[in-house]
């Protein structure tokens, strides 16, 4: 595994002659160059490494490349949060949109419904909308079609401010990518007499994708480059620090994720908490760095999680996420990534929330009656799922010890009939991690914190300074909603590298051979073309997604060395694709 100090020049991606037709968020990362190789300790290692990226000033390599820290992106945090403060404190006829696709969208939703709770909590007016392409619906499975859509974009953001007369948009693309997010720019700029609009994400305006779009006369560039000539007079304002490649490459859910987390909480908290200066928002996005010290420093237990999550997908099995409050839509965030990033069956990995669409808080609210997919709340588990669980499945239970521990242990014991591997992500607050009632008594001796130690098979569990008021508390919860996302990200990612067993089990082929074989499965063809061939991985996995059994395919063509055709027909000669991968392995 490279280290960081072990990265020679030809490494250093900040370099512009490091895969220069590709925009950061789509280059390779050197530090997860060996992430397909890695043991878990590696792995989670590499991933520690690639997410400190995030915590930088300049970059050197002369590309000019801002990093999170850079004057002039925090310089743009504070005009924003400037303008977020003017409507917390004169909110008529104003609001605040939150918008963007996939990823993006989920946490303008987490964010601006997290904000608007503590508004109402605060008797203040609730500021917050969101916006996801595809509506609600996409909060938890993938919905593309929405993503390409500038049109529907600008529809939906007129929809959500009728009859607003200030509107600050909130614009987030992590590759500058997604033509629902440039319609909606695009009309802010149209109309500023009542729209500020913010773009979020992490190229530099000159990388923004140029693709022509289907029956739209600009592009996203076109739309980025406007922005940048109006934030000269501020009226349109763009955040965009490197955060460097994702560790697997274009999977922006991840650091990007993170970073736009960070990015939006950092406005919001700072515009609430009247600090809106140059210091305040660089030491509130300083104590990040602290909270990637301080969940990394976990990195041995996260390893055994990426292991036994691993093992369950390798047998077949699931993972389950059984999460509390915020906790739990962080579960089912990572969980509804899985299936457009690694090709996984919805079923593969799947989240779950205490008190479901009521939790969730979302604009559409209960949402089971559109498929199983879609049912998320903890009594959904217990109906549908837990009567299913087998030894071969993992369950994570994620959760604080503010939460109501009596149901994390009643659920857990019921779980722990079903299969012993049953896991917890705890966090714990200082002095304050004992429930009031056990106050002074040792800490062993308090009834639902010893069930809870007895009953997990493990407990990573991270521990943060006491967070006495109620404002601050809400910010501790935020930064225990990250360190549980890079958790998280780290188990979905690993299980599934691990589970990707095409290379041991093709008989030793090459990395190149197995990669070749994969390209021909995925586009259905024994000579793909070059464009094919050096196509992004977002590219080759939403081809994928259209196709089924790619890795089966693959391996079939592997061991047989024969043509697409024939290993589907390989295929088709088994009932169960385990059966054919196991013959193919005993052949
Ligand atoms: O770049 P953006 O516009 O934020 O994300 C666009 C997107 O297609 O890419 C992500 C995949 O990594 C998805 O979460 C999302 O749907």
């Amino acid at each position: 595994m490279l280290a960081a100090e072990a990265l020679t020049e030809m490494d250093r991606w900040e370099m512009p002659s490091y895969e220069p037709r590709l925009p950061v968020t789509e280059k390779s990362n050197p530090r997860t160059r060996e992430l397909d190789r890695a043991r878990p300790e590696q792995l989670v290692r590499s991933l520690r490494d690639c997410d400190s990226e995030i915590f930088q000033h300049l970059w050197g390599g002369g590309a000019g490349y801002q990093g999170l820290y850079s004057d002039s992106i925090v310089q743009t945090i504070v005009h924003v949060a400037k303008k977020v403060e003017d409507i917390l404190k004169n909110p008529e006829g104003s609001l605040i949109v939150l918008s963007g696709c996939g990823t993006s969208g989920r946490l303008a939703y987490l964010l601006a419904t997290s904000f608007n709770r503590l508004l109402t909590g605060l008797k203040k007016e609730r500021v917050l909308a969101y916006i996801i392409a595809g509506g609600d619906k996409a909060l938890l499975t993938s919905q593309e079609a929405p993503e390409d859509d500038p049109q529907l974009g600008a529809l939906n953001l007129e929809q959500v401010c009728t009859g607003k007369s200030r509107v600050l948009f909130i614009g987030i693309s992590c590759g500058l990518s997604a033509p629902f997010v440039a319609g909606q720019l695009d009309f802010c700029m149209n109309h500023l007499d009542v729209f500020t609009p913010v773009l979020l994400g992490f190229n530099p305006v000159d990388m923004a994708r140029n693709e022509p779009v289907p029956g739209w006369a600009l592009t996203f560039r076109a739309v980025a480059e406007r922005m940048l000539e109006m934030q000269k007079t501020h009226r349109a304002f763009i955040i965009n620090p490197a955060v460097g490649p994702e560790p697997i490459s274009g999977s922006s859910r991840m650091k990007a994720g993170s970073t736009t987390k960070i990015l939006l909480e950092t406005l919001l908290w700072s515009a609430l908490t009247s600090t809106v200066t140059h210091r305040d928002v660089l030491k509130l996005l300083k104590n990040y760095e602290h909270i990637h010290r301080v969940t990394y420093s976990q990195s041995e237990q996260i390893a055994a999680l990426v292991k036994q999550a691993g093992a369950s997908l390798q047998k077949g099995g699931h993972v389950y996420y059984v999460g509390w409050g915020t906790l739990g839509v962080i579960g089912i965030i990572d969980a509804s990534e899985c299936v457009p990033t690694f090709g996984a069956e919805a079923g593969d990995i799947c989240g779950f929330i205490s008190e479901g669409y009521t939790a969730m808080g979302n604009t559409e609210g209960d949402m089971t009656s559109l498929g199983p997919e879609f049912c998320i709340g903890h009594k959904d588990f217990v109906s549908a799922i837990l009567p299913n669980v087998r030894e071969s499945d993992s369950v994570i239970f994620l959760f604080t010890l503010a939460d109501d521990l009596d149901a994390v242990g009643d659920l857990a014991l019921c779980v722990k009939q079903k299969t012993s591997n049953l896991h917890a992500v705890a966090h714990a607050f200082g002095a304050y991690s004992v429930p009031k009632e056990y106050e002074g008594m040792p800490q062993h001796l308090a009834p639902s914190e010893d069930r809870i130690n007895r009953v997990f098979a493990s407990i990573l569990t991270i521990t943060w300074p006491r967070a006495p008021e109620e404002e601050s508390s809400f910010l501790m919860t935020l930064q225990v909603e990250l360190a549980t996302k890079w958790v998280l990200n780290a188990v979905s990612t690993g299980a599934h590298i691990l589970k990707d067993i095409i290379s041991d089990c093709s008989g030793g082929c090459a990395a190149e051979l197995c990669h070749g074989a994969l390209i021909r499965a995925v586009y259905s063809t024994d000579q793909p073309t070059e464009e094919m061939s050096t196509a992004s991985l977002t590219e080759h996995a939403q081809t994928a997604n259209t196709c089924s059994k790619v890795v089966p395919t693959a391996l079939m063509m592997l061991r047989w060395k024969c043509s697409v055709r024939e290993a589907r027909a390989r295929l088709q000669g088994h009932m169960i694709i385990r059966d054919a991968v196991e013959s193919c392995l005993t052949a």
